[in-house]
């Protein structure tokens, strides 16, 4: 029987079952590939899109773990090991209550095409485990990252595996990591995860990539209509890495950023979001974003609603999946939003993309516009390998060329395809394309 979309997807749901999170990852990408496959039906007969939607390998582990009282936990690990056609397996490890295997695949998945847009020689990666960081010592934290470490630490290396931060794994849980890997392997493999503290191999300017990234995107949508940031107001969800460097970079440019949130609710602050206040809350005293309103008695904390209800012209989900659904799409247009530009992986939801896309609002899905994290990565990757390091300048400097250039090959994707403006279908083909090559080069493996 050929290989078509839809019989790939009845495949992938019946062998994934109760993993929503990547059927809807699945779907979205099989949605734009069938004219691909008109074009070229060497990637039907060589069953490109059934290889791709299975992982070459997915690794499962216990966790135990000793907490500050000498009670032993158990957590569950998990590294799910995409696709390896373009290069070592890349992408990063979430700790966050809700994860399980249905949320690494998807993420794995959406890396293929992220990692494949940034025409970086990586393949794709992703992992994580249901550990929650919350109120968690950091000792504690150091126990947990040191048990992960020490089963993962036999499926990775630089030239095979690298992960990075994603989800309550910040510079903090990447050290301890990174420590353990070394003692066990009696290696200084600097190369075998990226997002390293700057003292011992981390690059200059991978703990802002994201975030300046999807601005950086978000800026090149805006001069395709001859406008900029400058003067735009601009809603954030979320208050971590990626937020708040999308809230640094928007200010740069010019904007006004009036929110950002957290799982309790979110922060309005019509001024504009002070940083400062801010990094001292969330990221030094890891509290809630309500002690912000303490130190700037002007802003209001939102308990319990999302950020979209805030009129402006841009809206920059940097949270997490499925945080825009129908209704909050509906809302952001209410409120005049010109453009959303995904900073998290997979916050807009598809009947949340059809809200937007019938009343003309612009987007831009996240494995375009938030692969400047995995950009810089792969230039950390680079920089360890030739033990140079670069300036912060020149660091964000590639990072904006490279932003610039996936956006130019999303738009003129999407033109050839004839879905002009439709940066969905211009990412998923143009990284579908890519991996598809480099998978029917490799013979059937
Ligand atoms: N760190 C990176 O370089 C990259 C991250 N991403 C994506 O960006 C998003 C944010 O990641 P990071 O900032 O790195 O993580 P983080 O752990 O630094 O921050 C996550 C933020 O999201 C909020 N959050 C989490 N679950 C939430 C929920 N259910 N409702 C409301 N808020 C919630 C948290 O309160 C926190 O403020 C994720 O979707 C991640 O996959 C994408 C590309 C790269
Ligand atoms: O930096 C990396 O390797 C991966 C970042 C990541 O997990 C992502 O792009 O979602």
């Amino acid at each position: 029987m050929p290989e078509t979309v839809e019989s790939v997807f009845a495949r992938v749901v019946t062998r994934n079952p109760g993993e929503p999170e990547f059927h809807q990852a699945v779907r979205e990408v099989l949605d734009s590939v069938g004219p691909v496959l008109a074009r070229h039906p060497e990637y039907a007969d060589a069953r490109i899109v059934e290889r791709i939607c299975e992982p070459e390998r997915q690794v499962i582990f216990r966790v135990p773990w000793e907490d500050d009282r000498g009670r032993i936990r158990v957590n569950r690990g998990f590294r799910v090991e995409f696709n390896s056609a373009l290069g070592p397996y890349k992408g990063g490890l979430r700790f966050h209550p809700s994860v399980y295997l249905g949320i690494v695949k998807f993420l794995g998945f959406e890396q293929i095409f992220k990692n494949a847009l940034t025409g970086l020689p990586i393949g794709a990666g992703k992992g994580g485990a249901d550990f929650d960081p919350k109120g968690r010592s950091d000792r504690e934290v150091m126990r947990f990252c040191q048990s992960f470490m020490t089963e993962l630490h036999r499926h990775i290396g630089a030239q095979t595996d690298v992960p990075a931060g994603d989800i309550g794994v910040g510079s903090r849980e990447i050290g301890y990591l990174f420590g353990q890997y070394k003692r066990i392997t009696n290696r200084y493999e600097s190369g075998v995860l990226t997002g390293k503290g700057l003292s011992y191999g981390g690059a200059q300017v991978r703990a802002e990539a994201t975030g300046y990234g999807a601005v950086f995107f978000a800026e090149e949508m805006f001069a395709q209509v001859g406008e900029g940031l400058d003067g735009k107001r601009v809603v954030v969800s979320g208050a971590g890495n990626v937020a708040i460097h999308a809230i640094e970079k928007v200010h740069q440019l010019g904007g006004t950023v009036l929110t950002c949130s957290d799982s309790a609710g979110y922060l309005l602050d019509e001024k504009g979001i002070d940083l400062e206040v801010l990094r001292e809350v969330k990221q030094r005293r890891r509290g809630r974003l309500a002690d912000y309103v303490r130190e700037v008695p002007h802003a209001v904390a939102v308990a319990g609603r999302t950020p979209w209800e805030v009129p402006c012209d841009l809206a920059l989900p940097c949270a997490t999946q499925n945080e825009i659904g129908a209704a909050e799409a509906a809302a952001l247009v209410a409120g005049g939003c010109l453009a959303v530009v995904e900073g998290a992986n997979m916050p807009t939801t598809p009947d949340g993309v059809r809200v937007l896309r019938r009343a003309g609002v612009r987007f831009a899905p996240g494995k375009a516009a938030n692969a400047g994290g995995v950009t810089v990565s792969a230039l950390e990757m680079r920089q360890n390998a030739s033990r140079e390091s670069w300036t912060f300048a020149e660091s964000e400097q590639r990072l904006r060329e490279t932003m610039r250039d996936i956006h130019a090959r999303c738009w003129a994707t999407a033109q050839e395809y004839g879905r002009p403006g439709d940066y969905v279908a211009g990412a998923n083909i143009d990284g579908f394309r890519r991996v598809a090559e480099a998978m029917l080069a490799h013979g059937v493996v």
